[in-house]
């Protein structure tokens, strides 16, 4: 039989650490937390409440989790982040990388000087959190120039559109397809082709904000999307992205087949039923500035 003393081993040697809290954020009672790859002694911390150790925002964060596990009774399971910044007493110096922990939080059916408890277990999930990231960031991302690819692209025009319905924010709309780039494989091989693409990306990055998106559309085409931008800015951006394609791209050129650019710009437009109207319009001056003679940029509106 196990009796209360071997209990008592077993609670200690819990790899996890696992935390009776108060109802106010008091430490209660710690228990675990032996695998110290992970975690630092946890023993100190009984007596404290939450509110001495974490700045206010985030104390709020965690009394509002203990509070809803003793209204359910469920157990809740919550991601979070904790990093120096979070902690009190602590300088902003020091390692940035804040730790990520899954927290299991269970109401107890016993109180702790006429206070309810919840039991508290924290994992440090950081590995898993940044393979997480990383994965997400791949499956966003195109591989050969590192822009976004058009899944993401579509997330965001989504989110835009919603701005643009809901409180009129203005957002334009891109696309562009590099032209004669079947002359440049052709003349100098894939992989030459291949730099006209990664040199057309990095001009991409160079002239966007925080907020655009770029994003590789296809094989040769890409689209942009500029939140908070008008019509008249959206002309000045494309002709200024445009002028700077021919002159960096030039190189490029074989013959009389020059290695530019035709670009489609458009806003959104209140007929538009969704961010999907404002692509094809994009995609139709493309279109136009393609079956114009190439190398130019047509606005539709
Ligand atoms: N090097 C390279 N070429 C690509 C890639 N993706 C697509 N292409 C080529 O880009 C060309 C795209 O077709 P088009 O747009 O009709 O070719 P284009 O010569 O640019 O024709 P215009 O757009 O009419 O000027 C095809 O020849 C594809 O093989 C890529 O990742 N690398």
């Amino acid at each position: 039989m196990i009796n209360v003393e071997m209990m008592a081993s077993v609670l200690e040697a819990l790899p996890d650490p696992a935390f009776i809290l108060s109802r106010s954020g008091k430490y209660v009672a710690v228990f675990g937390g032996r695998d110290t790859r992970y975690y630092h002694d946890g023993s100190g911390l009984v007596g404290l409440t939450i509110t001495d150790l974490v700045k206010t925002e985030k104390a709020n964060w965690f009394l509002g989790q203990i509070d809803r596990a003793l209204a359910t009774g469920k157990l809740l399971v919550e991601e979070y982040e904790l990093s120096n910044r979070d902690v009190k007493g602590l300088s902003d110096e020091g390692p940035v990388e804040p730790i990520w922990f899954e927290g299991r939080i269970q109401a107890l059916d016993f109180q702790v000087d006429d206070e309810d408890v919840v039991l508290w277990v924290a994992s440090n999930i950081s590995e898993r959190h940044q393979l997480e990231v990383r994965l997400r960031e791949l499956s966003d991302t195109d591989q050969l120039t590192g822009l976004y690819n058009r899944r993401k692209l579509e997330r965001d025009l989504s989110g835009h559109y919603q701005n643009f319905v809901r409180h009129r924010v203005p957002t334009a709309v891109l696309m562009f397809d590099l032209d004669n780039l079947k002359q440049v494989n052709d003349a100098f091989g894939h992989h030459v082709g291949d730099d006209m693409i990664m040199a057309v990306a990095d001009m991409c990055r160079s002239h966007l904000r925080q907020n655009d998106t770029a994003c590789r559309f296809g094989g040769d085409e890409f689209v942009i999307a500029l939140p908070n931008t008008g019509h008249e800015q959206a002309s000045q951006f494309a002709e200024r992205l445009h002028q700077s394609f021919a002159e960096k791209l030039s190189r490029f050129s074989v013959g009389a087949s020059t290695a530019t650019s035709s670009v489609g710009v458009t806003i959104m437009l209140p007929a538009d039923g969704s961010y999907e109207d404002t692509l094809k319009r994009a995609d139709a001056a493309l279109y136009d500035a393609k079956r114009l003679g190439k190398d130019r940029v047509v606005f539709a509106d």
